[in-house]
């Protein structure tokens, strides 16, 4: 279906970094992810904001969780958050310490693997309403957001949605058929409920869309269907944000970063062996090979 958008085909790029470079030049990511039997969701989005460039990324995980967090990845800082009797993030208890830590932090990114709990809506709720940091939503960020989608349309600052279709179906109420008869006719749909949304409709051929232009990427394979992939995306575009890129580009950048390490990665481990952690492991690569073209 045609959409009346401006298509966008050349990717943006980082630029390099001067000689004097310090990390609080680079953003400070604030991850809010995992839940008990989750752990990893949270410490792949916070390797792969490192591999992206993050100056500093900080994880935090309901208290049972950021201990086992921490033991993946000694480059990331870890905190400990309230939980409740389902080791998911206990919210309102998580308040006091999360305005201190979003205080310091220059992008959040909120999803992967932290359950679903009327704790957990609030607490996405309030991260949409009141929290004035650009912010990239996965997963259960937007399953706790299914009751209130209308929400995004108020947000003040860039907000980034990276739902799959499963995800992008309990979103919008369309059915998944529906959505993939029509990607990027949905995508932009729900991207111009706001001026500071982006929607990234993931899958063979991710549609990135601000509601005015639309990008769909080129790189990835099929060796990325393995869980966890989706949560080194969102780690990737988080970086880029702290990093100063305005959200659309970001995404487009990420989006196209994160199929490029799927395709390196799947030159070592192939379609079938390949696992999430083989796609940070690519990211490096991956913008080492975007900053020669850039
Ligand atoms: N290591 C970990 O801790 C992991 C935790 N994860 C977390 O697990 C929770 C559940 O997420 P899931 O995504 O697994 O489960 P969901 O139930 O949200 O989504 C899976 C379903 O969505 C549909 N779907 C997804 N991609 C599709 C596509 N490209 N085309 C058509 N249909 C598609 C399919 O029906 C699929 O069965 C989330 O919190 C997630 O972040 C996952 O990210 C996997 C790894
Ligand atoms: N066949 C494919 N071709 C290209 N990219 C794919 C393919 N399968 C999955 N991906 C990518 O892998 C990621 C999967 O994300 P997601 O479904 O959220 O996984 P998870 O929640 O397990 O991390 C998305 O970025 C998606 O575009
Ligand atoms: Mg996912």
């Amino acid at each position: 279906m045609s959409v009346d958008v401006e298509r966008i085909s050349a990717v943006p790029s980082l630029g390099k970094r001067p000689a004097d470079s310090h990390k609080g030049m680079f953003g400070h990511v604030l991850v809010l992810a995992g839940g008990r039997g989750m752990a990893g969701a949270a410490g792949l989005v916070g390797a792969s904001a490192l591999r992206s460039g993050a100056g500093l990324v900080r994880v935090a995980s309901p208290s049972e969780v950021a201990p086992v967090v921490a033991t993946f990845e000694p480059s990331y800082m870890t905190y400990p958050l309230p939980q409740d009797g389902d080791g998911l993030i206990d919210f309102p208890a998580s308040a006091p310490a999360l305005n201190r830590l979003i205080d310091q932090a220059d992008v959040l990114a909120v999803g992967p693997g932290l359950g679903q709990s009327s704790g957990l809506a609030q607490m996405v709720r309030w991260i949409v309403q009141e929290v004035g940091v650009p912010a990239v939503l996965d997963a259960d960020a937007l399953n706790n957001l299914a009751e209130a989608p209308g929400l995004l349309a108020t947000a003040s600052r860039p907000i980034v949605v990276t739902p799959h279709p499963g995800e992008f179906s309990r979103l919008t109420g369309d059915s998944i058929a529906q959505i993939q008869a029509d990607r990027e006719g949905k995508a932009v749909a729900f991207a111009r409920r706001s001026k500071n949304l982006v929607v990234v409709l993931k899958g063979t051929g991710t549609v990135v869309t601000d509601g005015r232009r639309l990008f769909v990427n080129p790189t990835g394979n099929p060796g990325m269907a393995t869980g966890g992939a989706g949560d080194v995306l969102t780690g990737v575009i988080a970086a880029l944000m702290g990093q100063g890129m305005p959200a659309f580009e970001a995404a487009v950048l990420g989006v196209h970063a994160h199929g490029l390490a799927g395709d390196i990665a799947r030159q070592h481990s192939g379609e079938v062996g390949l696992i999430a952690g083989d796609i940070v492991d690519g990211l490096a690569d991956a913008f080492e090979a975007l900053g020669a073209l850039g």
